[in-house]
């Protein structure tokens, strides 16, 4: 094999690879056919606006239309009358009425845009707002199943797509059914004969028009969805730009970009050429309307039957014609992408959180601590158990280490006491109160939670400190952090607590990291405090802070520590050591040393380690 070919078949195995790695799932359905249920959904968004606005807009969208088609019939009346004798006088009063007229027109115009904007816009922040605000409770099961991106784009582009039909579309489609409806009136009372001939191209517009426009919509739309799958490519390139360069990758991922945007390149060349086809097509099919109508016309002033005044208002009207009609192939292709967003946005709105408050939930009364899990059961899918009749009693206070292999279903004991999930099997109670019973906030706001993955929002060091109770006073936070041995870092740093972090947090260590999430735990108080521990390895002092810290942090509350460092496990008043969803062995770090099993084992392991690591 020559070494060209061998370098393509190797080029055509890594873009094989390549095509499992890189995989972004996008929403492919364009659009949907007409659907009255969504129809009538979006319509009551519009209700509490109905009342006040939209008989403002219906009067200004009749007037506008009525002034528009009066003034070709001037126009007739000015040639036949004012012209043919001569009066000037009459001339002037037709050229005054006009000028009238347009006045009219452009202020019942601009007062319809400013309305229908208005509506629309409010119609956009309500629906978005309500999207938001029901993303924002539902459960961790909606978020397990759905990439981030695919939540994003619904709150963002789908309700995009639907502002164009609510600020010009309704109104439009209302505007252009008078206007058309009128103008074939006027031809046919004019002279029927004629007004039939013209009438003609309305429906071959109209086909092209609404044909071609969704044609074009499409291709736009393809467009859009390659240049998403770009901007998600990016987005993960960056993201994971250190991993990239650490295994040298850069060419597999800069191959997969070239092909994206190749791809980007032809569709965008396909969009814009079907786009400038439109013009041409239909400038044509406006022709052949005039051509019927100054050929039949000249042959019915020859007989009489109509006079020069009629033939130049009639060519005006055609002239009217196109603009409905265009609208209304503009507003179809609309209607069909507000089918697929809305229901895609409604499918979201519809979704209940799975964790659910009970119709008669109390809240929940200032709690000591003691918790109680009886024969607990958990599945995250049906068939996979993750915890298997878990039985445990806290008493108030204690600090309670979960150790076991990844895997094991640590996180889930945490997830179900926080209610993230509701137990499959079995009750969790807390200071006797079964956890379904009780309203969601006041469990929440008694439960403090540290992640692993300490996250620190965009804002500063004290926002992110605040974000423990938004009522604390900046003394409160200062004394939080201070309590927990993150004041020294914290004033260090270039702004001290105005530092604006970003974020994830990039600028700030994992250790100081996990000490801002402890003083963001310790100022909310909680009875109740779930720690994650960092498993990163830490140099010793921070260590030793942490340690500290998390002895002011804990003293006094029921604790559940994930614990990976040894010095936490063994100063927990009850460890429990899990394996597949089970509770394999419990007691204190003593007891289970001489038990001799798996905890036994899980720390024979960790000092190995601890030595071989220096
Ligand atoms: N969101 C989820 N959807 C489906 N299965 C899940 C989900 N989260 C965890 N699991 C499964 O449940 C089991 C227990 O997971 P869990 O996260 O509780 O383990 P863990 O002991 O905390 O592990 P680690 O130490 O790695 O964090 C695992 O088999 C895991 O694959």
């Amino acid at each position: 094999m020559s070494a060209h070919k061998a370098k393509q078949a190797g080029d055509q195995q890594a873009a094989e690879e390549l095509k499992t790695r890189f995989v972004y799932q996008d929403d492919e359905e364009l659009d949907k056919g007409f659907d009255m249920v969504q129809v009538k959904r979006l319509s009551h968004y519009m209700k509490p606006y109905a009342r006040q606005i939209i008989p403002i807009i219906l009067i200004m969208m009749v007037v506008g239309a009525m002034t528009k088609l009066l003034n070709p019939l001037l126009i007739a009346y000015a040639i036949d009358h004012a012209l043919k004798n001569g009066d000037k006088n009459a001339l002037l009063l037709c050229v005054g009425v006009m000028l009238t007229l347009y006045i009219i027109q452009w202020a019942a115009n601009t007062y319809r845009i400013r309305y229908t904007n208005m509506i629309g816009q409010r119609v956009i922040y309500d629906l978005r707002h309500h999207l938001f605000s029901h993303i924002q409770r539902l459960s961790f099961r909606f978020f397990d199943k759905r990439p981030a991106g695919s939540i994003l784009v619904r709150v963002t582009n789908y309700v995009n797509s639907l502002q164009d039909l609510f600020t010009n579309g309704v109104v439009n489609l209302m505007i252009d059914c008078v206007q058309l409806a009128g103008i074939i009136v006027i031809l046919l009372l004019y002279n029927w004969k004629l007004g039939l001939a013209i009438i003609i191209t309305v429906p071959i517009m109209f086909v092209i028009s609404t044909k071609l426009r969704v044609k074009i919509r499409r291709a736009w739309q393809v467009v859009q969805i390659r240049t998403a799958r770009i901007n998600a490519h990016l987005n993960e390139c960056i993201q994971g730009v250190k991993v990239t360069q650490a295994f040298t990758q850069e060419k597999e991922n800069i191959a997969f970009f070239d092909e994206m945007n190749k791809d980007n390149h032809y569709h965008w060349n396909r969009a814009s050429t079907l786009n400038q086809s439109f013009g041409p097509i239909i400038e044509v099919t406006g022709a052949v309307g005039y051509c019927i109508l100054f050929w039949f016309g000249a042959h019915l002033i020859q007989t009489g039957e109509i006079s020069i005044g009629l033939l130049v208002a009639f060519a005006t009207y055609i002239g009217h014609f196109w603009e409905p009609i265009n609208r209304l192939g503009q507003m179809y292709s609309q209607m069909l992408i507000a089918m697929a967003s809305s229901e895609r946005i409604f499918e979201f709105i519809d979704e209940k959180p799975n964790v659910g408050e009970k119709e008669d939930a109390v809240d929940l009364p200032n709690i000591r601590g003691d918790i109680e899990f009886k024969q607990v059961e958990f599945e995250y899918e049906p068939g996979r158990h993750a915890l298997n009749q878990i039985d445990l009693s806290v008493k108030a206070g204690q600090s309670i280490a979960l150790v076991g292999h990844t895997g094991s279903g640590k996180s889930t004991i945490i997830n179900l006491l926080c209610r993230f999930y509701d137990v499959t099997g079995g009750s969790i109670s807390i200071d006797g109160h079964d956890i379904r019973d009780v309203t969601i906030s006041s469990l929440r706001s008694q439960v403090g939670i540290v992640l692993q993955d300490t996250f620190i929002f965009s804002g500063t060091i004290r926002d992110n400190i605040r974000f423990g109770r938004l009522d604390a006073t900046d003394e409160e936070i200062e004394a939080a952090a201070k309590a927990v041995r993150a004041h020294d870092f914290i004033v260090n740093l270039p702004q001290g607590y105005d530092t604006e972090v970003q974020e994830r947090g990039n600028v700030l260590s994992m250790g100081q990291r996990q000490l801002l999430s402890f003083a963001r735990a310790l100022l909310a108080d909680p009875r109740i405090l779930i720690l994650d521990e960092a498993t990163a390895s830490i140099d010793t002092e921070t260590e030793l802070k942490i340690q500290e810290a998390l002895k002011t942090l804990l003293a006094g509350r029921t604790s559940f520590i994930i614990a990976h460092r040894l010095s936490t496990i063994r100063h927990a008043d009850h460890i429990l050591v899990l394996d597949h969803g089970h509770i394999m062995e419990q007691g204190n770090h003593q007891q289970l040393l001489e038990h001799k099993g798996i905890y036994h084992g899980l720390i024979q392991a960790q000092y190995r380690f601890l030595k071989e690591t220096g």
